[in-house]
């Protein structure tokens, strides 16, 4: 049998530095734990515009259509800020989630205890945090039409448009539902009903789908706003979140904070089950490609690292590895070891990007 085929697509900024570390510890399951994988890299974002003149290929797509799992590292930097909407960095990414049709995105937030007292929040409030956002992502206000920027008059006016049909919410809500089956039972909807129409549909739906087939797991609903407050207040009431595209997005940077630093979220966007009953998936870290820290050795690569303990999980169906590998990070965290990222105000001794990947590895190693 051949080995599981991964798709390694760096992108740019601080993308290219975390992924390096992730390809040392797949390189170490390879050698370590006879978990070889067939690893393949392309472009995306920004480089990609660089050397195509596009921010994703039709060859690439084609690539990540085809793979067991992509990784992607981030994508973006001010160099592209000006570019034509069409050529922008990001949108390569989005071609990407909407084309593999990757509607849930798990966005896990957990808060190792090595790490609690150096939230913004207190101790207290976060200590053994373990919540998920699930965001839809392929639909609503990111792909809606119509969309764009037109002259009316003397002036210019901007349009995008929230738009869910009710199949799109559904399906959503089925991954949340069974995600919270494995985890605490409970699902938080989140939306806007009382000023969105898309919202209304959204919780009558949420609610349709839980009445007809998971009565069993405890559900809610919270207007987004007073759920952006929830999660600052008493984000632990919290098991799984289920939300929109663009809510999915401002929680889960939110959410970032509750663990420390947006350096540590990762994420994994699943679709359907292709014919080998793995479904289509893309991992990635929740941050973007850092310009300010980028090409200087100190973005913090767990976020990236996470992100394939998650591909582990959901796409190789290797829970235990998974676990060793969140364990390690939790190690080297307990040990005292911080990317700067993780250091307050009073600062302390950052360790690097590099450094931070290899003593996961020797962790890693230690584990055997
Ligand atoms: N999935 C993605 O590829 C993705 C996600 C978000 C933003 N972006 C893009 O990234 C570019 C920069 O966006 P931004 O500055 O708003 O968000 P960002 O996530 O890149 O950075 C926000 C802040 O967090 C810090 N940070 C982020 N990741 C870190 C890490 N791993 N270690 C240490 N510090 C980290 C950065 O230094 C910065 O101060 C934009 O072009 C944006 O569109 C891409
Ligand atoms: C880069 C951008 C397209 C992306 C989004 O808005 O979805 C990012 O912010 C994210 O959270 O993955
Ligand atoms: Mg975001």
């Amino acid at each position: 049998m051949s080995n599981p085929s991964l798709l390694i697509l760096a992108g740019d900024g601080i993308g290219p530095e975390v992924m390096n570390e992730v390809k040392k510890i797949i390189g170490w399951y390879g050698e370590k734990r006879d978990l070889a994988f067939d690893v393949e890299e392309d472009l995306v974002g920004g480089i990609a515009f660089d050397t195509h003149g596009t921010p994703l290929t039709d060859a690439t797509m084609e690539k990540a259509q085809n793979a067991d799992a992509v990784l992607l590292g981030a994508v973006g930097g001010p160099k592209y800020d000006t570019l034509d909407f069409s050529q922008k960095p990001e949108r390569g990414l989005l071609r990407l989630r909407k084309e593999m049709d990757l509607y849930a995105n798990l966005r896990p937030a957990q808060c190792f205890d090595a790490l609690a007292d150096f939230s913004s929040l207190k101790r207290d409030v976060v200590a053994g945090l373990d919540i998920v956002i699930v965001r839809e992502l392929t639909s609503g206000v990111y792909f809606g039409e119509p969309r764009g920027v037109h002259k009316e008059g003397n002036e210019r006016v901007g349009i995008n448009t929230q738009r869910y049909t009710e199949s799109e919410i559904a399906r959503v809500a089925r991954s949340a539902f069974e995600l919270a089956r494995r985890r605490n039972n409970k699902v938080c909807s989140m939306e806007k009903a009382n000023v969105m129409e898309s919202g209304v549909l959204w919780r009558e739906v949420v609610t349709e789908i839980h009445q007809a087939e998971y009565p069993d797991v405890e559900l809610s609903h919270m207007y987004a706003d007073a759920g952006a407050m929830q999660l600052c207040r008493w984000p632990k009431q919290f098991d799984v979140i289920v939300t929109d595209n663009l809510f999915g997005d401002l929680l889960s940077d939110a959410a970032a904070m509750l663990t420390g630093s947006l350096g540590m979220l990762p994420s994994a966007s699943l679709g359907a089950p292709m014919a080998n009953g793995r479904p289509k998936a893309l991992y990635e870290p929740v941050h973007g490609s850092a310009p300010d820290i980028a090409g200087q050795g100190k973005a913090n690569p767990i976020a990236c690292i996470l992100s394939f303990a998650m591909a582990l999980r959901y796409s190789f169906d290797q829970g235990a590895e998974a676990e060793r590998l969140e364990k390690a990070v939790e190690t080297v965290l307990a040990d005292g070891l911080r990317t700067a990222d993780l250091l307050g105000p009073e600062g302390g001794s950052p360790i690097s990007t590099t450094q931070m990947g290899d003593a996961i590895v020797a962790v890693l190693d230690a584990s055997l």
